[in-house]
C-alpha cells in the first residue's frame, strides 16, 4: 500500500458540500480546479453530500471562503439552491482513513472492475477486466454515473472486438483517463486523448502505467478538441466525451473530423433536461442519437453519423 504524494504533508482540509445533485459535476470542477483530491459523493433524496481534500498548506480559510462563494455563485447561475460548504482540518492518518473508506474495488458493466491503486488486485475477478486507478486529482474514478455510463457504452461498442481490427478511440475530455485504458483493455489497439486540464495529463500517463499500458497505446497531450485532430495521424473508429452539455454542444461542429464515415461517438456529462440541446446541435451537423441510457439525472448518448 503507498501513497506516493503524502511523505511530507501532515495536515489536509476536508471539505463537504452539500448541494441538489445536478450540481455534482460543476462541483467536481470547482474542486479539482482548486486542487482539492479524492472526491467523493453519496446521494440522498436529490441531494449530494461531495467530500474532497486538500493539503493545508495549499490553501488558507479565506482561500476556502472564496470556494465556497464560487460554489454559492455557480448554483444561482444554474438555477439551483445556494450549496452549504463546510471545512475540518484532519491529519495525514485521518485523511487516508477517510480517503480508504470509500473506495473499494467496484464492478462496473459486464467488463470492468476498478481497483484503486493501493488494493493488489485478485489475479482475475471472473471475466471482468480488472483496471486500476490512482484516484488523484483528476475525475474519472468511476464512481460517477457518467463515467460507469461511458464504460458501458464501451462495452457495447468494442463489444467482439479483436486485435486486428485496429479499432482506434479518440477520448476527449480524459480527466483520469479511464475511458482510454477501458477501450485497451477491451478491444481497442489505439486511444488519442486530449484534455484542457494538465492535471488530467500527469492522472493518464500515471494510470496508463499502473495497468502496465504501453506509452505509446495511449497518445495524450494538453488541449482542445481541435488540438487531437491536427494530431490524430488518422480517423479514430469512434470517440468519447464526457464533458458538460454547454461544452459538447461547442465542440459538435469538429466530430466529423475526429472519426471515419462509419465513426460513433459516446457522450456524456449531459443532465437529462440538456438532451434536447444536445440533439438539436447533433442533427444540424448530421449525427444522430442511436441510443440514450439515463442513470440517476445523467444522460449517455451514443450516436452515429447520419446520411439525412
Ligand atoms: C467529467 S470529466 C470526464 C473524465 C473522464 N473522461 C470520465 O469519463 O470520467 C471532464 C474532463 O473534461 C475536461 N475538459 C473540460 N472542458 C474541456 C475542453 N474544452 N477541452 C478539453 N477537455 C476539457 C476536464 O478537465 C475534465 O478532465
Amino acid at each position: 500500500m503507498s501513497f506516493p504524494m503524502l511523505t511530507s504533508i501532515n495536515n489536509w482540509w476536508e471539505i463537504q458540500v452539500v448541494a441538489d445533485s445536478p450540481l455534482e459535476e460543476q462541483i467536481f470542477w470547482r474542486l479539482q480546479n482548486f486542487g482539492c483530491q479524492g472526491m467523493v459523493t453519496q446521494s440522498k433524496d436529490g441531494q449530494i453530500l461531495v467530500q474532497s481534500y486538500l493539503p493545508i498548506e495549499k490553501g488558507t480559510v479565506l482561500d476556502l471562503a472564496a470556494l465556497a462563494l464560487w460554489l454559492k455563485q455557480d448554483a444561482i447561475a444554474f438555477n439551483y439552491e445556494p450549496p452549504v460548504t463546510k471545512w475540518v482540518v484532519i491529519s495525514d492518518e485521518d485523511w487516508s482513513s477517510s480517503w480508504k473508506q470509500h473506495w473499494h474495488p467496484q464492478k462496473i458493466g459486464d467488463m470492468f472492475v476498478i481497483y484503486p491503486a493501493w488494493i493488489e488486485p485478485e489475479t482475475t475477478d471472473g471475466d471482468r477486466k480488472i483496471l486500476r486507478l490512482d484516484p488523484g486529482s483528476a475525475f474519472g474514478t468511476g464512481a460517477h454515473a457518467t463515467t460507469q455510463l461511458c464504460l458501458e457504452a464501451l462495452e457495447m461498442r468494442l463489444w467482439g472486438a479483436k486485435p486486428e481490427d485496429n479499432i482506434v478511440v479518440a477520448d476527449v475530455g480524459c480527466g483520469s483517463g479511464i475511458l482510454s485504458i477501458g477501450a485497451l483493455l477491451i478491444g481497442a489497439s489505439q486511444t488519442y486523448a486530449i484534455d484542457n486540464d494538465i492535471l488530467a495529463i500527469k492522472a493518464t500517463n500515471h494510470n496508463r502505467q499502473l495497468n502496465g499500458i504501453a506509452a505509446d497505446k495511449i497518445w495524450v497531450q494538453e488541449g482542445s478538441i481541435e488540438d487531437l485532430i491536427a494530431n490524430m495521424p488518422v480517423a479514430a473508429n469512434g470517440f468519447t466525451c464526457n464533458i458538460l452539455a454547454d461544452v459538447i454542444v461547442e465542440m459538435v461542429p469538429y466530430f466529423d473530423q475526429l472519426v471515419d464515415a462509419n465513426g460513433w461517438g459516446i457522450l456524456s456529462g449531459i443532465l437529462t433536461e440538456q438532451v434536447p440541446k444536445v440533439a438539436d446541435a447533433l442533427d444540424a451537423h448530421k449525427w444522430v442519437i442511436a441510443t440514450f441510457w439515463k442513470r440517476q439525472e445523467w444522460a449517455c448518448l451514443t450516436i452515429r453519423r447520419s446520411e439525412y
